[in-house]
């Protein structure tokens, strides 16, 4: 890490306490006579209020990790713990309470109402959440105060995201899972979207885990997590974390 880098890094606490546990899961998609064992059983701990960063090259598992811990996807195998809550055997009900009380997504592509105005967008979430936040303040926490009314044709990529980043953190979640939420974007703007997670992350104190393949971004994470063939290669701990604005790629 250059000095500059370096200053502009803000000192961290050790890891809180533990918000998610997984142990053994493993992941087989079953398509015919064809088994693909996109996880192999895995071990992981995710603390409570940690930026993670998961990388790895395509295929490697990285969403089938990411929407097994979200509550999308049932692992084959494992236990899945939140807190004091065993996961594992929960029925539809138990994991559609789940991600929508404590989980917001972030994917690639926005996947917002393209008939519904950007504060619209959001509240769609707060008018079905028990302790949400206003959805103005959730737009003006991603920087987009000034756009509340703009239709999402009427909004650059970058905003897009923004706005659904607002939808996923309204609802104040303990966990913030991104998916690529740089993918689509172009270097500044990409930037940005990375500001603005790094800034929930801190202020709100959301455990927020980034899949990329980016691994530049790995610098701004708390741990980041190597993934290879369905399998947790590594796993580094940063003292410091870069800021988005000083990482380059
Ligand atoms: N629904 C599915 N049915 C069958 N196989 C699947 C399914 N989803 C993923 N796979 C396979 O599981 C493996 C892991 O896929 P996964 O999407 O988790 O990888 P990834 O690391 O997120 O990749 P990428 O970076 O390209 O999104 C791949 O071999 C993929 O083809």
């Amino acid at each position: 890490m250059n000095a500059t880098l370096q200053a502009a890094s803000a000192e961290r606490e050790p890891p809180g306490e533990t918000l998610y546990q997984l142990i053994q899961v493993s992941k087989t998609y079953v398509m015919g006579e064809l088994e693909v064992p996109a996880l192999k059983p895995t071990d992981l701990a995710l603390y409570r209020g940690e930026f993670m960063v998961l990388l790895g090259a395509s295929g490697s598992g990285k969403s089938t990790l990411l929407n097994i811990i979200g509550g999308l996807d049932l692992p084959s195998g494992g236990t899945l713990r939140y807190l004091d809550f065993d996961l594992t055997d929960a029925d539809d009900a138990t994991l559609t309470r789940f991600r929508r009380r404590h989980v917001g997504f972030v994917f690639q592509f926005y996947n917002l109402i393209p008939s519904l105005t950007a504060l619209e967008n959001v509240q769609l979430v707060t008018e079905i959440s028990d302790d949400p936040m206003d959805a103005a303040e959730a737009l003006a926490l991603v920087g987009l105060q000034e756009r509340l009314h703009h239709f999402p044709a009427q909004l650059s990529g970058g905003e897009q995201q923004r706005v659904a980043i607002a939808r996923a953190i309204a609802k104040r979640p303990h966990l913030l899972l991104c998916d690529e939420p740089t993918g689509a974007l172009d270097y500044q703007t990409g930037k940005l979207v990375l500001t603005v997670l790094e800034r929930i992350n801190r202020e709100l104190g959301t455990t927020t885990v980034v899949i990329t393949h980016n691994a530049a971004i790995a610098a701004m994470a708390d741990r980041v997590v190597r993934i290879g063939s369905g399998r947790i290669t590594g796993i580094e701990c940063h003292a410091t974390r870069a800021s988005p604005e000083d990482i380059a790629w």
